[in-house]
């Protein structure tokens, strides 16, 4: 699959690059209002009673500011955050590996939650509720099983398929918190946050211009801003205009609502070869040269998220909304 301007994941050293435009703490950290005030409670509540939070669970689509989000609470909470993953856990050996060598209060922060594997969840069950942990030793008749007690922690979990998750693990989380695509004008404040830091200077509407083609999600936006960024000191004057933004969004196939080629070549595909549907999943697959799993899993979310394209029992179709932004006619019946 290649790699998409507009891709809500992580590339290239993204993350890396990012440690110095990530937000420290709930103030910097824009949108996701309910999220915030609610959070901004619990922890104020666990730090009057001296405790530590309680576990939380943060979900939504990538790119949104889990990661960012978990690492705020930890700075709040004055407190480490020891960072892993599901699928880097393999073993239950691993996970007590990692609780252990906790120190009191510490954030742990388990990315890709759903992905861990049933014996290592097995292992989180108490030591998430009652901070211990049951370990087994030795084998087959004299094997016995001791309690170890561990340092009390939050754990924060984070997902893009909250559905994933098996139920007795989800609610062992005290806080759930959904993350949300973000609005225009939300994106618009994030870009002209990242540009200061950038010292690069833009004007208000480029930085809305960008927003608008940011497909809701602070990583987009943030990396559609350092593209053009590099426009601006190559082509320009180093600032960042209206106009220039928008010859550098052209430049890179990035059209006005953030849908590049590939979004055109799927929606396109089904104007042309299909009258706008409804065509199967198989169907489109074939037309396009893509697995059916990445153009459900990759290319679809964003298109149904606009209203683009709709799921109907006979297959997909793509709406009027859709022509309307391509100028073209919706067919007659
Ligand atoms: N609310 C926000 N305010 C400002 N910047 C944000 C916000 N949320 C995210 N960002 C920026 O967006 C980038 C991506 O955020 P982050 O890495 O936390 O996403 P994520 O949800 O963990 O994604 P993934 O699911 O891929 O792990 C970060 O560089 C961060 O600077
Ligand atoms: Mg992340």
């Amino acid at each position: 699959m290649e790699e998409r301007m507009i891709s809500a994941e992580a590339q290239g050293m993204e993350d890396t690059l990012d440690q110095s435009i990530r937000p420290n703490n709930l103030k910097q950290y824009i949108g996701q209002e309910k999220v915030k005030s609610n959070l901004h409670v619990f922890m104020e509540a666990a730090r009057m009673r001296e405790e530590c939070l309680d576990h939380v669970l943060l979900y939504g689509p990538p790119g949104l500011g889990k990661t960012t989000l978990s690492s705020i609470i930890a700075n709040e909470m004055g407190v480490q955050m020891r960072t892993t993953s599901g699928p880097a856990i393999e073993r239950p050996g691993d996970l007590a590996a990692i609780l252990t060598a906790l120190e009191p209060g510490d954030v742990l922060f388990i990315d890709e939650i759903h992905r861990l594997n049933r014996m290592v969840e097995e292992v989180l069950y108490p030591a998430m509720e009652d901070f211990c942990l049951d370990i087994v030793i030795g084998k087959g008749p004299t094997a016995r099983s001791v309690r170890l007690d561990l340092p009390p922690f939050t754990l924060v979990g984070a997902t893009t398929r909250a559905g994933m998750l098996s139920a007795p693990l989800r609610d062992r989380f005290g806080v759930l918190a959904r993350l949300e695509y973000y609005t225009e004008s939300e994106l618009a404040i994030i870009i002209k946050r990242t540009a200061e830091i950038f010292e690069t200077e833009i004007d208000e509407k480029a930085a809305v211009e960008i927003a608008r083609r940011s497909r809701g999600t602070p990583r987009i936006a943030n990396r559609l801003l350092r593209r053009v960024r590099d426009f601006a000191q190559v082509k320009g004057d180093g600032i960042i205009t209206l106009e220039l933004a928008q010859n550098s969004l052209e430049q890179l196939q990035v059209d006005r609502l953030g849908l590049d080629h590939i979004d055109h070549k799927l929606l396109f595909g089904m104007i042309e070869k299909y009258r706008g549907g409804p065509v199967g999943i198989e169907t489109i697959s074939a037309t396009i040269g893509e697995e059916p799993d990445t153009i459900e899993d990759v290319y679809e979310p964003y298109l149904l998220q606009i209203g683009f394209i709709q799921r109907t029992p006979r297959g997909r179709i793509v709406t009027p909304a859709c022509y309307q932004h391509f100028n073209m006619e919706v067919p007659g019946p």
